[in-house]
């Protein structure tokens, strides 16, 4: 689908329409490099603080969010990826720091009228309601829509004008979601997967600008992740934001027009996927050494395969280290000083160790132990 452009930052408006798909306009509004402005922000931040006793979970100095563009937030765990979500949608607190939405300042703004006026997220942990119906849960989204009760999104006839209108919306949304068959059944019989897919719907009702995803293939089953990659993919197609948090290097890569950094709750990093994950202090802090290998293939393993032959840092653990092929092992075991299995131990820290506490993507060392 196609939407009017809406340029900023001085840009001439374009009066033909811009399909949001195939738009290869600039993202920065100049050098690319942490916390850099965007030709077209939807959202903006700045000096956004949080701390939980002694821990500076996040402390951002400047962030600019593109609109119309699928923006990736990555990070080792417990970098504020979720706490700088929590922030911005009104869920959290922050000690100190401003920030606008579609040029509205919205900090101390609750999170219902933050959704309200077009900024949804969903959470890490589904939070559908799992003694509701699927219907019924589609309708608690469209309250958020009205400012209405709880009670009233439940009870058939409240709504006047309103009822036939929202069950139509939410009607749509299940069919486009393949959840329309379910529409009856309680949310608690849902798999992991339909859960984070009715999500996703219910947060559609309120017709959003900028939809956050907080960890959307957490606990998806593997025949819906495709499902879910096209669904995010939909909602630019149809002019929405998407900012989402994500450990899977595989979803990112193929979705993400733009990745940001997090670590230690600051912004480390940011570019277009390709470049991120270049970037060295991207894989030494987070990414690990063989990130870039997609294992979704046969191709993508005899690729990991012949690049940890050429990474003697991935010789750990024993002889029958996984996909390592037995003639390397046999190699390295052979070498004059026998120290071909633990050579890392003693003069170099080992990185499985130190990453392992941390980098949830990297499917390299750990995974080949
Ligand atoms: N309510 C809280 N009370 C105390 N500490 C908290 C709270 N919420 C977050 N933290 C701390 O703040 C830091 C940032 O946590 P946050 O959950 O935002 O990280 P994250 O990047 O989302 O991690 P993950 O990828 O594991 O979800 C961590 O050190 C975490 O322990």
């Amino acid at each position: 689908m196609s939407i009017p452009s809406e340029e900023s930052r001085g840009e001439p408006r374009m009066s033909e329409e811009i399909d949001y798909m195939t738009d290869t306009r600039p993202i920065a509004a100049g050098e690319i490099a942490p916390g850099c402005k965007k030709r077209d922000p939807i959202v903006v931040a700045e000096n956004v603080t949080r701390s939980f006793g002694g821990i500076n979970a996040v402390d951002v100095r400047h962030l600019e969010i593109p609109r119309h563009k699928i923006t990736a937030l990555i990070g080792p765990n417990g970098a504020g990826k979720t706490t700088l979500f929590n922030l911005l949608t009104g869920f959290d607190t922050p000690n100190s720091g401003s920030w606008q939405f579609e040029g509205q300042s919205i900090a101390g703004v609750s999170s219902y009228k933050v959704a309200r006026m077009g900024m949804v997220r969903t959470f890490q942990l589904t939070k559908v309601m799992g003694k509701l119906t699927v219907m019924e849960n589609m309708r608690l989204g469209a309250s958020n829509q009205s400012g209405e009760r709880l009670s009233k999104a439940l009870f058939k006839g409240i709504w006047g004008g309103q009822e036939k209108k929202i069950t139509q919306e939410a009607n749509v949304l299940l069919e486009k979601f393949k959840l329309d068959a379910k529409k009856d059944d309680y949310a608690a019989s849902l798999s992991g997967g339909q859960r984070k897919l009715l999500e996703m719907a219910r947060s559609l009702m309120v017709r959003p600008k900028l939809v956050m995803l907080d960890e959307p293939m957490a606990g998806v089953n593997p025949a819906l992740t495709q499902s879910l990659l096209d669904h995010i993919k939909n909602l630019k197609s149809e002019g929405m934001t998407v900012l989402f948090v994500e450990h899977d290097m595989h979803m990112v890569r193929h979705i993400a027009d733009w990745v940001v950094v997090m670590a230690e709750g600051k912004i480390v990093a940011e570019g277009p996927p390709a470049e991120v994950m270049k970037n060295p202090a991207v894989i030494d802090a987070y990414l690990g050494a063989h990130h870039d290998v997609d294992l979704g293939d046969a191709e993508g393993i005899k690729e990991l395969a012949a690049e940890l032959v050429a990474d003697e840092d991935s010789i750990v653990g024993t002889e029958n280290a996984g996909i390592i092929s037995a003639d390397v092992l046999t190699t390295e075991a052979e070498e004059p000083n026998g120290t071909a299995h633990g050579r890392r131990s003693s003069e170099e820290p080992n990185r499985t160790d130190e990453s392992g506490s941390t980098a949830q993507p990297n499917r390299t060392e750990k995974d080949t132990e």
